[in-house]
């Protein structure tokens, strides 16, 4: 099996976790249109979907699913999304998709994040081999920088990309995040930061992971 195979073996698998009836929250990223597409199948037995990006909100549209404001929910029972790395805590780096501001807010509205996978994103500790994208309101880039550089990482301005927030993106390389929970809340704390890619806080209730020999399922 190959990378993208392992992506929708688990897309299709998380599936089994969608109630009828309900709102689904969906995340951002090719795993996730994989479980769009996927969703697809179940478009009559569902309400609808929030999504956590305009790309998402797009493909859900297409598969014939109604999308709904995060503003017109007061929760949801799941929300799928994929992850860059994943600790054996189901604490997640996200936010290769710089969707990572969305995300957060539509999984806190969640009782259960499933997270879906290939094998490649599962790491000890975070920050091995994905930088920490940080979403920063644009005016306060250069010392949002410094601070991060001050706290031994290595941020990267990704040039070019502007969230659907209208902010940029610093890619924080080196960082070996040993305490996640402590990490995600300072980082947070530094003024011009919007979101930090660790999700610690609320980390993943279920992993769905496609690996060469099937699909695990990791509660
Ligand atoms: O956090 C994300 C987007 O902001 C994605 O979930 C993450 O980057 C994983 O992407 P993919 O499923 O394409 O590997």
């Amino acid at each position: 099996m190959n990378q993208l195979e392992m992506k929708k073996a688990a897309a299709q698998a998380a599936l089994q976790f969608v109630k009828p009836d309900t709102i689904v929250g969906v995340g951002s990223g090719s795993t996730v249109n994989c479980f769009i597409e996927a969703l697809g199948s179940l478009r009559h037995q569902i309400k609808g979907a929030v999504a956590a990006s305009k790309a998402s909100e797009q493909l859900l549209v297409r598969q014939g699913i109604e999308v709904f404001s995060a503003n017109d929910v007061s929760g949801l029972d799941i929300y799928v999304d994929g992850a860059d790395e994943i600790n054996p805590q189901k604490m997640m780096i996200k936010g290769g998709g710089a969707a990572l501001t969305r995300e957060k807010i539509v999984a806190s509205l969640a009782k259960n994040f499933i997270c879906i996978v290939d094998e490649s994103k599962l790491v000890d500790v975070l920050g091995s081999t994905f930088p920490l994208p940080v979403e920063v309101i644009p005016m306060a880039r250069s010392q949002v920088a410094r601070k991060l550089v001050a706290l031994g990482g290595s941020p990267e301005w990704r040039e070019n990309v502007v969230t659907d927030n209208g902010n940029i993106i610093l890619d924080v390389h080196n960082f070996k995040i040993m305490n996640p929970v402590e990490m995600e809340k300072n980082l947070n704390n530094i003024a011009g930061i919007v979101t930090n890619g660790i999700f610690a806080l609320n980390s993943a209730a279920t992993v769905v992971v496609g690996t060469a020999e099937g699909t695990k399922i990791i509660r």
